[in-house]
Parts: structure tokens; C-alpha cells; sequence
């Protein structure tokens, strides 16, 4: 088997009609990192959304997790999203339950029924972002560094292929911004692959990996400059 997760080929991005990125040919392996920048409104969040089958694909070739862009039909949609692991700027936890609710409604919600497997999922996906002893807790009793945590293993829950992660850090001060970035190094460690739209910089130089850029409705690979560490 192939070890491309995502592959798009001469890719055309539209947000209705306008066009927003053109000749886009990306390659991502598994297991890689890679970093998705550019300034605002250069496209980076409709890339991500074509991705996971918020924005249709119309012009050029698209797979991704074995799925077809081009063919995904609006009821193949929850299937592909089962294959990802999104995790977006602003968390997306439900205020109303606790970290441990959240967990168990998506599993509900994605075919899972055995009552004592899913207890041992949430715990297994908690521990890996350091948020099982929390996890009778409400959304709104974390910090924004915990509820991304928590929202990184919500994302874990059914083993995704690939992890798009848009902004993660934007909501959070640069310190927590290095807290979650750790949390999604060490996934990335254990086998993860993940592709991160972010801005900020500061990041990219600690934690340097390939970089795609969206500039001028293309996107393109950029050889990052290396500090030396003095
Ligand atoms: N729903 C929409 N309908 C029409 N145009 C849109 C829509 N969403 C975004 N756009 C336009 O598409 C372009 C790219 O936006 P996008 O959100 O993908 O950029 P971005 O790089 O993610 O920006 P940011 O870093 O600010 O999130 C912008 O010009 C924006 O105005």
C-alpha cells in the first residue's frame, strides 16, 4: 500500500466563485508533520476545508485517506471525517457536558457501542494529552491550553489517518501555544501524521518541519531557515 495519505494534483480551490488557490500539487506521506502558513486570507482555512469535505473539489485530482475529493458525495462526508482527526482554533467542546461527555458523544455518534471500549478509549486518548485526571470537568473550567488538549484527544478518538489541525494555537498565549505544540509533537511521534495551518512563526523555528506556503493562490513548499542555537 501507498504510504501518500493526501495527494492533490494541478488542484483548483474554489470559495463559491471565487478562485482562491490554483495549480496546487501537494504530497503528504505518512507520518510526516508539516505546517500549512501564510498571511491572512492567502486560503490556508479553505485548503483545510477541502480537505475534510467542507468545500467541494471541482477542478483537478484529490485523495485523500484513500478517499477521492472529487467523488466525495455529501453523505460520504461523516465517513471521511471518521478517517481525520480535525481540530479547529476555537476547540469546538459542547459547554453543556463534561470533557468525559464530550468524548463519549462523539464516540456514540460515530457507531461505537460497547460501553466498557469506550470507557478505555477516553481514557487512553485523555492520557496521551495529559487530561485524564480531568476529565469529570466542564469545558469552561479549563484553560484554553487544556480545552485544545482535550479537543487533540477528542480528535485521537478513532485512530485517524491524518490529523488537519487549522490555528490550533491562535486562541492561546505563546507559552500554552508550546505546551499543545509538545502535545502534538508527541503524537506525531507515536505515529500520527498531521498537517497544521498556523501563523505563527515563532513555532516554525522551534519545531522546524516541512512548510507549505499558500502565497499568491498557489502553494508551494518552503525550505525553512535554521537558527543555530547559541
Ligand atoms: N464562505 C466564504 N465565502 C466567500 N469567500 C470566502 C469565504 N470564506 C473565505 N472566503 C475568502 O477566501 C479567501 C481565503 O480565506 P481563508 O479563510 O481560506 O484564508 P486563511 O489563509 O485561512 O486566512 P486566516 O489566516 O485569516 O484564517 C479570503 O479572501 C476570504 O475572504
Amino acid at each position: 500500500m501507498s504510504s501518500t495519505i493526501l495527494e492533490l494534483k494541478n488542484a483548483s480551490i474554489y470559495q463559491r466563485e471565487s478562485l482562491i488557490l490554483s495549480e496546487v500539487n501537494v504530497s503528504i506521506n505518512k507520518g510526516e508533520f508539516v505546517y500549512l502558513i501564510g498571511k491572512t486570507g492567502t486560503g490556508k482555512s479553505s485548503f483545510m476545508k477541502t480537505l475534510y469535505g467542507d468545500l467541494p473539489l471541482n477542478h483537478g485530482s484529490g485523495h485523500i485517506v484513500n478517499v477521492d475529493l472529487r467523488k466525495l458525495k455529501e453523505k460520504q462526508i461523516p465517513q471521511l471525517r471518521r478517517k481525520l482527526g480535525v481540530v479547529f482554533q476555537d476547540f469546538k467542546l459542547l459547554n453543556d457536558r463534561t470533557i468525559k461527555d464530550n468524548l463519549w458523544f462523539v464516540l456514540k455518534a460515530t457507531g461505537w457501542k460497547n460501553k466498557q471500549e469506550m470507557e478505555q478509549k477516553i481514557d487512553e486518548v485523555l492520557e496521551k494529552v495529559g487530561m485524564r485526571t480531568k476529565n469529570f470537568k466542564f469545558p469552561y473550567q479549563l484553560s484554553g491550553g487544556e480545552q485544545q488538549r482535550v479537543a487533540i484527544a477528542r480528535a485521537l478518538l478513532n485512530d485517524p489517518e491524518l490529523i488537519l489541525a487549522d490555528e490550533p494555537t491562535g486562541n492561546l498565549d505563546p507559552q500554552t501555544s508550546i505546551e499543545v505544540m509538545e502535545v502534538l509533537q508527541q503524537i506525531n511521534k507515536n505515529g500520527n501524521t498531521i498537517l497544521m495551518a498556523t501563523h505563527d512563526y515563532a513555532l516554525l523555528l522551534k519545531y522546524p518541519s516541512k512548510t507549505l506556503k499558500c502565497d499568491g493562490q498557489k502553494v508551494f513548499e518552503v525550505v525553512q531557515k535554521t537558527q543555530k542555537q547559541v
